[in-house]
């Protein structure tokens, strides 16, 4: 295998999530962005990266992985670009349809694709330990509560929905509320109530770099995978090595 850095796109460049995943890219060797797309863009380069503005998607040069943290509605074209080109497709967009989901699922019969509600291993933890909870506990009350950041358009959160459907698969009936206020970066609680007693189960993310490092390492390993629909216990934390 070559070991040339992974040619990336970061896809919502301009982003909190962009930014973030741009920043980290410089610091590491084994990937490097060859393009970042934003709806609109100002500038042309950027820190020795070509800026694109999303109209303009079908003239980024050649790219191994597409790193997509953007809105809902530039997920097509990204796509369709990724599949024409032969290009994986890594995701952390939320608040995607059905037919979005369903269109990630037919597109991984031609490339690897991974889309997962959040890249962060504290959250694999969790809803690890979510399953578990449910398991032992189907009878009780579960309640789960997610608190962002009032720029998010989505809720519930990904995350949210994602340890919801962890959590009913195990036979439990989850509710859900949301709270929107000032910067907060990600929190989620997963409460289990019964009688006389209450397990709370509770993940805080202060720093948006734990996203950003998961999908980067993500798009790495990705690139090496054949075809096919990624989950991110499996391609990430199921094997570190
Ligand atoms: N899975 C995970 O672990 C995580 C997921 N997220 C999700 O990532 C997404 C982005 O979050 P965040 O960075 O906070 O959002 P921001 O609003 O800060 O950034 C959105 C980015 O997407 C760009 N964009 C918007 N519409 C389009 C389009 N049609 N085509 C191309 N680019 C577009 C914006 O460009 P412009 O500025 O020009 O409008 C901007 O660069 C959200 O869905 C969020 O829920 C966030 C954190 C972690
Ligand atoms: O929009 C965000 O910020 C986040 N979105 C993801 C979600 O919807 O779960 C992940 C994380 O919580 C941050």
């Amino acid at each position: 295998m070559s070991d040339q850095p992974i040619r990336l796109l970061i896809h919502g460049a301009s982003g909190r999530m962009g930014r973030a995943l741009l920043r980290l890219c410089e610091g590491r060797d084994d990937c490097r962005a060859v393009a970042a797309v934003a709806r609109r863009v100002d500038q042309r380069v950027i820190d020795g990266v070509p800026h694109f503005a999303a109209a303009e998607l079908h003239g980024v040069p050649a790219f191994d992985v597409a790193v997509d943290f953007s809105l809902p509605d530039g997920l097509d074209r990204l796509l369709a670009l990724c599949v024409q080109r032969g290009a994986a497709l890594v995701s952390g967009t939320t608040g995607l349809s059905d037919e979005q989901q369903l269109a990630l699922t037919s597109a991984a019969e031609r490339i690897p694709v991974l889309w997962a509600a959040n890249y962060s291993l504290g959250v694999a933890v969790l809803d690890e330990l979510v399953e578990r909870a449910a398991r032992a506990l189907g009878d009780w009350d579960c309640d789960i509560v997610e608190a962002h950041h009032v720029h998010k358009q989505d809720a519930p959160s990904g995350t949210a929905l994602a340890l919801g459907e962890s959590a009913r698969r195990a036979g439990a009936a989850p509710r859900y509320a949301s709270l929107r206020a000032g910067d907060i970066v990600g929190e989620h609680t997963v409460q289990f109530s019964g009688i006389g007693e209450r397990i709370e189960l509770v993940h805080r993310a202060t720093s948006r770099d734990i996203f950003a490092r998961g999908a980067l390492a993500a798009a790495v390993r990705l690139t090496r995978q054949g075809p096919g629909r990624y989950g991110l216990r499996e391609l990430l934390f199921a094997d570190p090595g």
